[in-house]
């Protein structure tokens, strides 16, 4: 049984302009001590959806569907219940450490925190623990009792870890966790998060706009577009042969990491994602596809099976057989799809929205949102 089990979940945040519909029907689950990445551009709903999983999302969000977190539904908790899974269910690293820790309490006591309030130990264990997850994470018992601007960039967020580790949490959703520090630090920063889960039972949810950082560190891929999941699956398998266009354009704009015998130059894709309030009708990533066809207008699709394990929502992973079943026009002159060969990508990466169907199969993970320190949530 999976740890966490997303099912069907939708954000949509009030503005005075409108709703922006962040996250549209996203589902996945993540198995005890695996970790799934998810992928995708600035703006696809990433951030909102890891602030979805522990309600804190800001008051203007809208939120439906289900969190399950061993079985419990997050979105349906009681504040009191909530609060006990915070920390101690599921913890969550953010980037940018200096924003998430207090400047003005020491590093040490900020650690303690979660341990004293879920009342897992005394002061004194407390300390000892805050020393022993410091050393954990590679820093000196005595950072306990240094400040926030007293540490570098990697080491506060090595601190951030620490604080994430502290109750013992058995999923640490981990956003862009190393998107502020420099490439040296940066690699550092995810073998020790490899490191620490490995073995551990935790599961984790993973979230970059690196699809290599992820292919590298993860179990499972989920590529997001426009507030979908569009591609899910093994991450060697979706990182080597992503079988939606988007997918493969995002892969393609990487290098892979410690492959030198990759040679491929990075390559981009033209365009913009969607602006999530005015998405184009059927498949939303259809204004940017290069193997786009005349049903992706008249398609919203879902993510359908799209090999061993794996989905991906696009028309072209559908036979004609599949289609017919499904009510899919088939594309012109042929008897069905197969599946989409990786597009000729041009410049400039970048991330695209997908269309949206109703997920169905797999699910993936979406982001988005603001960063908002403790939250609250509404539904
Ligand atoms: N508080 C908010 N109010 C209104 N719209 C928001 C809010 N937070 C996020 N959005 C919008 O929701 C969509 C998803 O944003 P989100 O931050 O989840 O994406 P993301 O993939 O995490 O992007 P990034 O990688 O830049 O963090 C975007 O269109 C964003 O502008």
């Amino acid at each position: 049984m999976n740890y966490l089990d997303v099912r069907d979940l939708h954000v949509a945040y009030r503005t005075a302009g409108g709703e922006v519909p962040a996250v549209r029907g996203v589902s996945f689950g993540i198995a005890p001590g695996t970790t799934l990445g998810v992928a995708g551009e600035s703006g696809c709903g990433k951030s909102t959806v890891a602030l979805a999983l522990l309600r804190l999302l800001p008051a203007s969000a809208r939120v439906s569907g289900q969190v399950l977190l061993d079985g419990e539904d997050v979105l349906g908790m009681r504040w009191g219940r909530l609060r006990a899974v915070r920390w101690a269910g599921a913890s969550i690293v953010f980037q940018g450490a200096m924003h998430s820790l207090n400047a003005v309490h020491r590093v040490g006591d900020q650690i303690a925190e979660p341990v004293l309030v879920h009342g897992q130990a005394t002061p004194a264990q407390a300390r000892r623990r805050v020393g022993e997850l410091l050393e954990q994470v590679g820093l000196p018992a005595w950072r306990a009792r240094s400040y926030p601007h007293e540490l570098s960039g990697g080491q506060r967020q090595r601190a951030m870890i620490a604080m994430a580790l502290a109750c013992r949490p058995r999923l640490i959703i981990a956003d862009e966790p190393t998107t502020a520090l420099d490439v040296m630090i940066q690699a550092q920063i995810l073998r020790l998060i490899d490191d620490l889960v490995a073995g551990s039972g935790i599961s984790m949810l993973m979230i970059s706009h690196d699809l290599s950082v992820l292919a590298d560190t993860c179990d499972r891929l989920a590529v997001m577009y426009a507030g979908r999941i569009v591609e899910e699956g093994p991450a060697g398998a979706v990182f080597a042969d992503a079988r939606h266009p988007y997918g493969a354009a995002l892969s393609a704009a990487f290098p892979r990491v410690g492959d030198p015998a990759s040679r491929r130059a990075p390559r981009g894709l033209p365009g913009d994602p969607p602006d999530p309030a005015d998405l184009p009708s059927g498949c939303a990533f259809r204004p940017r596809c290069p193997a786009v066809q005349d049903r992706c207008a008249e398609v919203d699709p879902a993510l359908w099976p799209a090999g061993p394990d794996r989905g991906a929502a696009c028309v072209r992973v559908l036979s004609a057989e599949e289609a017919r079943a499904l009510g899919v026009p088939p594309p012109e002159g042929s008897d069905g799809g197969g599946v989409p060969a990786a597009p000729a990508a041009t410049e400039d990466p970048g991330g695209t929205p997908d269309p949206g169907g109703t997920p169905e199969p797999g699910g993936t993970p979406e982001s988005g949102g603001d960063r908002a320190p403790e939250p609250e949530e509404t539904r």
